[in-house]
């Protein structure tokens, strides 16, 4: 990367940073937000004032020192006391302004974030957009942005922000301080003699701007690593977390040996990266360090021939110190700072991928036009095609009809697109084209059904509020899917998901439905666990629900035992090879 490369680089990490700060600063709490940037603003410089204070104090305090004026020393030293009230104050209420605007801004990015990830079934696509990637880049772990970058960008780009601010006004404030204390510096060169004023000024200039190339320089590896770091981390927790999930399967597959591979491996990339990573900054240190510890002598140094001389006093030399110290922390605020700015920018280039990512699949309109129709017009799809996220045609050229009364079952080979068909019947697998008019009335079972933690009751009647319910009508619901063990613990909480077995969970789905009472229903193998008399009772009292309410049932099946329970069938036909199309539907 050359310096041009890297400046551009930079200007885009800046863009992105301000892209993402933008919106809050201009949401429905502008002006709170904007109130209390302004106070931390003011608190800021009212410190760099302090300081200015600070050093004009330095020149009296070591003059009197120097002269042993007691006077004068007592009353610097009540003076001092004062600054220092000032600087106390000043701290006290800097920390509390800043991290209650980082909190809130926090929680308006994060609720921001989650209301947009949530809306729209984002949070379905961007799973998908994740078969379609293979980039490498597409968003993984929005579990991660959404808790831990939002956390670290609010916080990074408050205390980066305003320390650059802090290091900008101060560099102002004393740099002029520092013209007016280092006087003239003669020197001779090939026989031309120059006189330079404010030489220290240069000398700084010229010392830090050395240090923020050299830093730069060994600095930059640090953004892709910490990058890499925080995808890596946030890998190994995942697969942790999925361990847990599927403890039982993993125990019964006797899947340890596998996943402890798996979490080694991951692990494994965690330390490598980190090992990597403490390298560099290992570098970094080497060289922030020197620098460091060679400003404490630097200005002295330099200073010596003038204070020798007699040309300056004790108090000058010190406070020339102190202000070159001043110039030199505000120079090397890039130095100080550049792990910092590397995981900031790290952070700023995730978040901004996610919001790229969320954007494109928001806007991601599906080719299938879906529009409501009666019950009385049932449910109509023409020119109906289904294709997979990497663009194979998967289903294709189907034309099909639902008329209210009918029961049809959907059957076809495993992964033909039964589940599939449904998801773009539901509207939320966005590869899909034609047109689809069905009634509104309509729920779906699907394959694996989802039952929250927590009191028996909410899992019941997901996603409704249970309070739309009365007892009577929870446990009528459990008693007709045959659970009506359940009926008593409705309050209980619990992991139910872990709790009850396959079948129990798909009487649960069930449960829901009849409880529910849509007239449209399409069943994803929602009966599988069951035995056959369970099957045909429940298949009785779902079908009897939803001609009661005028509509019909979808069902998918691989048991032929279901085909008793619905008159008409559509078959997933398999294509020949190279017609371009995997499966059409035929109906009978
Ligand atoms: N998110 C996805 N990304 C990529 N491919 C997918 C995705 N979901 C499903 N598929 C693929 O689409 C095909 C159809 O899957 P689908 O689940 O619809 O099949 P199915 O007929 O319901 O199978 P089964 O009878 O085994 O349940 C399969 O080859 C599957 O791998």
């Amino acid at each position: 990367m050359t310096a041009s490369t890297g400046s551009k680089s930079m200007l885009t990490t800046l863009r992105r940073i301000g892209a993402l700060a933008a919106p809050y600063f201009n949401s429905e709490e502008k002006w709170r937000a904007r109130g209390l940037l302004a106070a931390i603003v003011a608190l800021n410089l009212g410190v760099v004032y302090m300081l200015v204070l600070n050093n004009q104090w330095y020149a009296r305090f070591y003059d009197a020192l120097q002269n042993k004026d007691q006077a004068v020393f007592w009353r610097e030293i009540v003076y001092f006391c004062w600054i220092a009230a000032g600087f106390i104050a000043i701290a006290i209420l800097k920390f509390y302004l800043t991290q209650l605007l980082q909190l809130r801004w926090r929680a308006w990015m994060t609720r921001s974030y989650l209301q947009r990830w949530m809306a729209d079934r984002t949070f379905y696509r961007l799973e998908l957009a994740r078969y379609g990637q293979q980039d490498g880049r597409s968003p993984d772990n929005p579990d991660q942005r959404i808790q831990e970058d939002m956390q670290l960008f609010t916080d990074y780009t408050m205390t980066l922000s305003m320390g650059l601010l802090n290091a900008v006004v101060t560099l102002v404030s004393f740099i002029g301080i520092l013209w007016g204390l280092s006087g003239v510096a003669n020197f001779t060169i090939l026989g031309h003699s120059f006189s330079v004023p404010g030489s220290m000024v240069w000398i700084a200039l010229l010392y830090c701007a050395a240090g923020t190339v050299i830093t730069h320089y060994i600095g930059r590896p640090l953004i892709g690593l910490n990058y890499q770091q925080q995808r890596y981390e946030a890998d190994f927790r995942h697969h942790l977390v999925r361990v847990r999930e599927y403890s039982e399967a993993i125990a019964l597959d006797r899947g340890e040996q596998v996943e402890h591979g798996q979490l080694e491996l991951r692990f494994g990339s965690v330390l490598k990266n980190y090992l990597q990573l403490i390298k560099k900054q290992k570098n970094l240190v080497a060289f922030t360090a020197s620098f460091g510890q060679a400003s404490v002598i630097f200005a002295f140094i330099v200073q010596a021939p003038r204070f020798f001389s007699g040309a300056i006093q004790l108090g000058q030399l010190m406070q020339v110190n102190s202000a070159f110290g001043r110039v030199q922390d505000s120079l090397s605020w890039f130095v100080d700072n550049y792990d910092r700015v590397a995981v900031w920018r790290a952070t700023a280039d995730r978040l901004s991928s996610f919001e790229a990512a969320m954007r494109a699949n928001a806007g991601a309109a599906s080719a299938l036009e879906r529009t409501p129709a009666d019950n009385a017009r049932g449910l109509r799809a023409d020119g109906f095609g289904v294709t997979l996220p990497d663009g194979a045609r998967l289903i294709e050229g189907a034309a099909l009809a639902v008329q209210p009364g009918d029961t049809v079952m959907l059957q076809g080979p495993s992964g033909s697109g039964k589940s599939t068909l449904f998801r773009a019947f539901a509207g939320i697998w966005p590869f899909a084209k034609g047109r689809v008019s069905m009634p509104d009335n309509t729920m779906f079972i699907p394959q694996r059904p989802y039952v929250p933690d927590g009191r028996l009751r909410d899992a019941l009647a997901y996603p409704q509020p249970a309070s739309q319910f009365s007892d009577a009508q929870l446990v009528q619901a459990l008693n007709d899917a045959l659970l009506p063990d359940l009926a008593g613990r409705l309050d209980d909480r619990d992991a139910w998901s872990q709790k009850l077995s396959g079948g129990e969970q798909q009487r649960l789905a069930i449960a829901r439905v009849l409880l529910r009472k849509p007239a449209w229903l399409f069943a994803d193998e929602a009966t599988s666990a069951l035995d056959a008399d369970s099957e045909a009772t429940l298949y009785k009292r779902l079908t009897a629900m939803v001609h009661a309410a005028g509509g019909a049932m979808v069902s998918i099946a691989h048991r032929a035992s279901v085909g008793d329970h619905h008159q008409r069938r559509w078959t997933l036909v398999p294509q020949p090879e190279g017609s371009g199309v995997r499966y059409r539907v035929e109906a009978t």
